[in-house]
């Protein structure tokens, strides 16, 4: 396999192109300069910069480049000389989209064992890769105590405790300060959009369903936001331009926070959904910018509603949903107890800490980490 370096003419030298076979990469010469991985740029032992990169010439070129197939070798105006490993610099191709959206036809759910995933690192693993890919995880075995969930969360870091405490109860009660505690449905929903930071990933663990009724609901927000994306984009447009605020209050807590319904990264990306029919205060925006927020909302909310986009597994005692907030919405059919209780309980665990394991469980297994970090 052909395999070269080049500095770019015509670019001030400052461009270099790596060249495999039929697929080329180019870098800036800053971009080289500052990442060389040499001990008076980098720290050996924790990989953080020792230069200060902004403080670097604008005007930095390559003066050198040759490659012997194993180590590419660079030479800049300042001086500097810098020996990059050659696959550093040809990471393999993405491995495609780590996102797998979906609608009701999903043929498996992604599930996993408690004391497997506890026990085990590549359960673990598993598990976590499960979660990243399609937004939830389905635990089975979580055993049947308040806290059960709790040696699994301290597998990954600590749980988000909030006003409500660590672990706190989805039950329905006679004077409830939470519409969550009453018997009512709740629509498809993201958890309290009113915090800051928005709660990264849900847990919600049954210890006690109702015999009728109480049945989960869930839909990928970003499966809900690529279709109306196709279908209405002006109604799209106006979701991801349009922030709304959402609240809620009681005895001990004023918790306000604004975002819009569909975020978007710079590049367009969706990043987030934040939907909560029961905590939302739009502003009193403008009527006309009024009449098309509300429309657009409208049909968003039907998609979201859709039985097409919907599963329903219904909880059974010593299950467990893990849930991603920021894309999926999850609700429950109403139920009725003529007798005994059901009784949830839910945590919230921060994205940092669960992406963090997953990470170094991949390290742990020899898994590339590079393609993740060169395209994030
Ligand atoms: C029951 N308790 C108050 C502890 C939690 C309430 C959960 C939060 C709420 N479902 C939401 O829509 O964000
Ligand atoms: O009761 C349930 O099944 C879900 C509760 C819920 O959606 C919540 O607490 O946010």
């Amino acid at each position: 396999m052909d395999v070269f370096v080049e500095i770019i003419p015509g670019t001030h030298a400052r461009q270099l192109r790596v060249v495999e076979g039929n697929r080329e990469t180019r870098f800036h010469a800053l971009w080289l300069r500052e990442r060389s991985p040499d001990a008076e740029t980098l720290d050996p032992r924790t990989g953080q910069r020792l230069i200060e990169a902004a403080a670097l010439p604008q005007d930095l070129a390559l003066t050198g480049a040759a490659c012997d197939g194993e180590t590419v070798d660079l030479t800049f105006s300042d001086g500097h000389r810098a020996r990059f490993p050659w696959r550093d610099l040809h990471p393999a191709p993405p491995a495609g989209a780590i996102h797998e959206h979906w609608d009701a036809s999903l043929a498996i759910m992604p599930s996993a064992d408690f004391s497997q995933a506890l026990e085990r690192d590549d359960a673990l693993s598993e598990m976590l890769e499960g979660l990243e890919r399609y937004g939830f995880v389905k635990v089975s075995g979580v055993p049947l105590t308040l806290d059960g969930m709790m040696p699994l969360v301290e597998r990954l870091g600590p749980l988000r405790r909030t006003n409500w405490g660590g672990i706190a109860d989805v039950k329905s009660i006679a004077d409830a300060y939470d519409l969550t505690m009453t018997q009512r449905g709740l629509e498809p929903h993201t958890d309290n959009p009113y915090r800051d930071p928005i709660p990264g990933y849900i847990w919600l663990h049954c210890l006690s369903n109702a015999d009728s009724g109480g049945d989960s609901t869930l839909t990928d927000g970003f499966m809900a936001a690529k279709r109306l994306r196709r279908d209405d984009p002006d109604a799209f447009d106006c979701l991801t331009r349009t922030s709304t605020r959402f609240r809620y209050v009681d005895d001990d807590a004023h918790l306000e926070s604004e975002g819009p319904l569909i975020e978007l990264d710079p590049r367009g990306k969706v990043i987030r959904v934040r939907y909560n029919n029961r905590t939302e205060r739009i502003p009193p925006l403008p009527p006309e910018q009024l009449e098309r927020y509300y429309a657009a909302r409208r049909a968003f909310f039907a998609l979201i509603t859709a039985p097409e986009l919907t599963l329903t597994p219904k909880l059974a005692p010593g299950e467990m949903l893990i849930m991603d907030n920021y894309r999926l919405l999850h609700g429950r059919t109403a139920f009725r107890l003529s007798q005994g209780v059901r009784h949830l309980r839910q945590g919230y665990v921060d994205r940092d800490t669960t992406a963090s394991r997953r990470l170094t469980l991949r390290r742990q297994a020899g898994i590339s980490l590079h393609s993740l970090e060169e395209s994030a």
